[in-house]
């Protein structure tokens, strides 16, 4: 007897991230997994079901050189895993939906060509993400294929936040501010409603610190604002990107240092943020632990960008009843969430030191005005569950 599966995968700039659920009801995670450093020293971290020891190894060079060799890899190791799984639906995630998506979309010929149009705008991710629906449809000639987009959860964001102050016809071209970490944002959107509901229905802001890092600034669920814009840029500085810039930089590298537009981008996007600044590590845990001047600076900016804009969302909220922390950074670093809380007391937050260092869920003392929490966010069970509802009214329309 086959056992009913849906795979997602979600493929970032150097990593693809893979878990399996059973949807014989609603998902149940059978296993989750991640390749990080393709290309470069690919290394495989996995859990593959009840009983089976974690899986932590290096990959060698010919197992993940690229996202389809990497792609290949994690195929074998979960047919291996589970030979009566049957990929119904594969959910992906998928970095950029422009001004079309803004909801989980079946992915067709027509869908396809139209993201095609939209990587230029998440260079980093959004081939990667392509690349990934054209491997599963090749690998699953008959499963349905579902793209989940980080863009969808902010399309409805106020106009205000949706425009830059550009000449009128750009935004109809959709030069607009999309807003990134979607699938992360509803994830943790969710979880507080089934937690904390009166603090779910109030003002939230969400800071997903990852390699990639955006805050967004919740109000009932809805977002209302966001630190990233047309690309995944801008707002707070990243591992390699450089976050808000003044765009008179780019006129200077081009027309003063000579340099193409390509060299640009690639500074942007690959040697900026607490790379470009520290010259040592896009890794918070390197910087951290460096102790040198150059490693500091580049926290310390990470730190002050992360402050400035938590008051900024929540000015656009009108007020502030929760700061939720997720992503690697921000599940992880409590040094890093107490430089970002200590002395913020007038936006109405005080971290317990205690409760932070502890790994608590709730990191706020008993008498902060806002509670502060920690999430760890799963953009994983947010694919399944949309991949599991599109295949449902896919057999729904079908019968
Ligand atoms: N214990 C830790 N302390 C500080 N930073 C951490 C810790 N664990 C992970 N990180 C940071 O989290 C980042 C990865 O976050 P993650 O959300 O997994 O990234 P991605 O954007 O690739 O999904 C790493 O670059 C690392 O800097
Ligand atoms: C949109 C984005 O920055 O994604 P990631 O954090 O996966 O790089
Ligand atoms: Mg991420």
């Amino acid at each position: 007897m086959t056992q009913p599966v849906t795979l997602t995968l979600n493929a970032g700039s150097s990593s693809l991230k893979f878990s399996l659920y059973d949807i014989t009801g609603a998902p149940v995670q059978l296993a989750i997994g991640n390749v990080e450093n393709i290309g470069r020293q690919p290394r495989l971290k996995a859990s593959l079901g009840d009983g089976v020891p974690r899986v932590e190894r290096e990959l060698s060079p010919s197992e993940a050189s690229d996202h389809p060799s990497t792609l290949k890899t994690v195929l074998t190791l979960l047919r291996e895993h589970f030979p009566k799984a049957h990929a119904a639906v594969v959910g992906h995630r998928v970095v950029h939906g422009g001004p079309r998506f803004s909801e989980p979309m079946a992915v067709t010929d027509e869908v396809m060509a139209e993201l095609r149009t939209l990587s230029p705008f998440a260079p980093i991710h959004q081939p990667h993400n392509l690349a990934g629906i054209e491997a599963a449809r090749a690998a699953f000639p008959d499963a349905l294929q579902v793209a989940c987009f980080d863009t969808a959860f902010h399309r409805h964001h106020p106009k205000a936040n949706d425009v830059f102050a550009l000449p009128r016809e750009y935004y109809d071209k959709g030069i607009r501010r999309y807003g990134f970490h979607g699938l992360s944002y509803e994830y943790v959107s969710g979880e507080l409603k089934r937690i904390a509901p009166l603090l779910h229905a109030g003002r939230v802001v969400v800071a997903h610190l990852g390699n990639g890092a955006s805050m967004c600034g919740i109000l009932d669920g809805r977002s209302v604002a966001s630190t990233m814009g047309f690309t995944a840029l801008d707002g707070l500085p990243m591992g390699t990107r450089c976050g808000q810039v003044d765009p008179g930089v780019i006129f200077y590298m081009v027309q003063q240092e000579g340099r193409t537009i390509d060299e640009v981008r690639d500074i942007f996007y690959n040697k900026s943020g607490l790379l470009g600044l520290s010259g040592i590590s896009n890794d918070m845990r390197v910087l951290e632990s460096a102790g040198v001047p150059e490693a500091n600076e580049a926290v310390d900016y990470f730190v002050f960008r992360i402050r400035r804009e938590l008051g900024g969302l929540a000015a656009a909220l009108g007020g502030l009843d929760a700061l939720v922390f997720c992503g690697g950074i921000g599940e992880n670093s409590r040094k890093i969430r107490r430089r970002i809380c200590d002395g913020m007391d007038w936006i109405g937050i005080e971290l317990d030191h205690d409760r932070n260092d502890s790994g608590a869920q709730v990191i706020s003392t008993d008498f902060s005005r806002a509670r502060i929490m920690v999430i760890a966010t799963n953009e994983e069970i947010v694919i399944a569950r949309a991949a599991k509802r599109l295949l449902s009214e896919q057999a729904g329309a079908g019968a």
